[in-house]
Parts: C-alpha cells; sequence; structure tokens
C-alpha cells in the first residue's frame, strides 16, 4: 500500500492551496526580534558593512519602535555605539544608570511600552580592548570579576525599563548572579535570554563595526565563546543557564549551528532562539546584489528554516522586510 502508485507525494503538493494546508512550519511578524543599534548624536548612520541597516539616535530608535509595533514585531534587541571617549580598560560605561543603552530603553519604553525591549549584556561596546569582559594583564578575559560587572550592568538595564536581559558574553556562572540580582531588587518579571551556545565565530564582522569596536579588538574570543566543532558542549551551556535561571536560550550565529538549535530543543523543551547574525546578512545582501539570489525569497526561507529547526523566534536585521512580506 505504501508504494508508488499508490502513494504520490507530489499529490498534496499541485496547487498552492494545497501546499498551504500542508504546511507544517509557520513564519509570522510574531517570530521576529529586530536588533537595532543606538547613537549619540540627531543623525541616523548607516552601517557600510551592513547595506540597509542603520545606527539610530535617541528619536530615530523610538521610530524604529513605533515602525516594529506597526509591523507587528514583538521586541526589539538593543545595542548601544558608545562614544570612543566613555571605552575604557574595564568597561565601567555599561554600569552607568545613564548611559546611551539606558536612555534608550527609557525613551522607548515611554513612548511604546507595547513593544518588547531586549538588551545585550556584555561589556564589548563599553571596552577600550573589545573584550566582553575585564581582561589581566595577559588579555585573559577575567571570569568572576565580569560577572560581577555584567550583574551590575543587568540591573541598572532593568532598573531603566529592559523586559528581558540578554547575556551575551559566555562567562560561566553569570544567569545565576543576574537571576538573584534581578530577585533581590524586585524585578521578577524581567526576563533572561541567556545566550548559552555562542560561538567563536567568523560572521561576526559587520556587527563589529556597527557597534565601533573592530579596529580596537585585540585578539580573538576563544577563550570564552565556544569552539565551532562542538555540539555536546553546547548542551550542558544550556543546561547551566537553564539551571541558573534563564527562561529562554539563544545559539548563535543562526544557519551555520541549525543542528544545535533542534538538538536542544529536542533535550531540553523550552523557548530556544536563534540569531541569524551580521555576517549571515551580508551574505544575503551580497548575494542578492550580484544576482545570484532573489533578497525577500532568500529572507523567508531562511527564517522559515529557523522555525522549522525548532526556533520560537529570531534575531534578524531583517526583521522589517520579513515582516513587510509576511503582510503585517
Ligand atoms: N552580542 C551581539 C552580537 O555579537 C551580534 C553579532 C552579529 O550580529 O554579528
Ligand atoms: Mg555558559
Amino acid at each position: 500500500m505504501s508504494q508508488y502508485p499508490a502513494l504520490r507525494l507530489r499529490r498534496s503538493r499541485a496547487s498552492a492551496w494545497s501546499r498551504r494546508l500542508h504546511a507544517e512550519t509557520v513564519l509570522t511578524p510574531a517570530d521576529l526580534i529586530w536588533p537595532v543599534f543606538v547613537t549619540e548624536g540627531t543623525e541616523e548612520e548607516p552601517i557600510a558593512a551592513l547595506p540597509g541597516v542603520s545606527r539610530w539616535s535617541l528619536s530615530g530608535i523610538v521610530d524604529r519602535a513605533r515602525e516594529a509595533r506597526d509591523l507587528g514585531i514583538p521586541c526589539l534587541a538593543l545595542f548601544p555605539n558608545t562614544p570612543h571617549g566613555l571605552r575604557t580598560e574595564d568597561g565601567r560605561e555599561a554600569v552607568n544608570p545613564d548611559n546611551l543603552m539606558c536612555r534608550a530603553i527609557r525613551a522607548i519604553k515611554d513612548a511604546v511600552p507595547e513593544v518588547g525591549v531586549l538588551t545585550d549584556v556584555a561589556l564589548d561596546p563599553y571596552t577600550s580592548h573589545g573584550h566582553d569582559g575585564i581582561v589581566d594583564a595577559a588579555g585573559y578575559v577575567l571570569n568572576d570579576e565580569t560577572s560581577a560587572v555584567l550583574t551590575e550592568q543587568a540591573l541598572v538595564q532593568a532598573q531603566a525599563g529592559a523586559d528581558i536581559v540578554a547575556p551575551s558574553d559566555m562567562m560561566d556562572g553569570r544567569v545565576g548572579q543576574i537571576r538573584a540580582a534581578l530577585e533581590g531588587d524586585g524585578h521578577v518579571n524581567v526576563q533572561i535570554m541567556a545566550y548559552a551556545a555562542k560561538y567563536a565565530s567568523a560572521f561576526y564582522g559587520p556587527f563589529r563595526d556597527a557597534v565601533g569596536s573592530r579596529g580596537l579588538l585585540k585578539g580573538d574570543k576563544k577563550t570564552y565563546q565556544m569552539d565551532p566543532a562542538n555540539a555536546e558542549e553546547a548542551l550542558r551551556e544550556v543546561a547551566l543557564d537553564l539551571a541558573e535561571g534563564a527562561d529562554s536560550v539563544m545559539v548563535k550565529p543562526g544557519l551555520p549551528y541549525l543542528d544545535i538549535v533542534t538538538r536542544v530543543k529536542s533535550a531540553f523543551e523550552v523557548p530556544v532562539f536563534a540569531y541569524q547574525v551580521s555576517g549571515e546578512y551580508a551574505m544575503i545582501e551580497a548575494a542578492a546584489a550580484v544576482g545570484a539570489g532573489d533578497r525577500e525569497a532568500l529572507v523567508l526561507e531562511t527564517l522559515m528554516a529557523f522555525k522549522r529547526a525548532g526556533c520560537s523566534g529570531v534575531l534578524t536585521y531583517h526583521a522589517p522586510l520579513a515582516a513587510r512580506l509576511l503582510g503585517a
């Protein structure tokens, strides 16, 4: 019975209505988190390495929040381009309750409270050496000293109104410390989305331009971000972050790591997010620019792949384009 010609799998694909009826996965604007860059000043600053993406002033970032709301995108992810004069060895601007990040959070939550704000917890936009934490004389990123600062950073972001704090630094133990600090300060409903499996990747280049850390970064991040060779280790990272109080976990980068998404989802059955990072965005844009592929089709296909792999949602710079195509 289960053979040709009785069974023709092409039957269900023969018309558009039937393909829609049989679709196993859906993609909607509600699956998108839009990463946006904020800068001092009043001008929009296009980012050359990310064609179509800009840094926005405080009022520009509020306009992006309104745009997200109108497009049905539930949440923005905020990243600051800290003025270079404020970047120090210890990244102390990260814990200034009046820093660019905190002012952006307050501006968005005042004007468009119905849009979620996810904040990056890491020191790389604030340090003079471009690392995500405090470094010793040999350039090694110190785990426990860094976690203490990250905890303070997460707290000032929560106090400014952040809905989700997202530690992206890969220090051990920081999720537990942040959770305890949030509880201690009464932020019982602030979520933690842990960058649990973040790989030391070559796909982050354009992001470093966007937050102004590319020229600053000394060395690489291989002593704290994961080795692309490893998958079991990702499961251990996720287990720890969940045990420490993460509400959701993230895999980053995206497309080259969909196997990790699927393994995490099936092992833990928790909300899993993926970050389609700047280099992935740039690859799609470069392919479209030379006619190697259709931008809109590439965007929708890749985002659907994240959903099929098990993601609850995707951080993507293509969020506004995708939401428009999905007809919010
Ligand atoms: N912590 C956030 C990132 O590192 C983003 C990377 C990217 O978009 O390339
Ligand atoms: Mg970890």
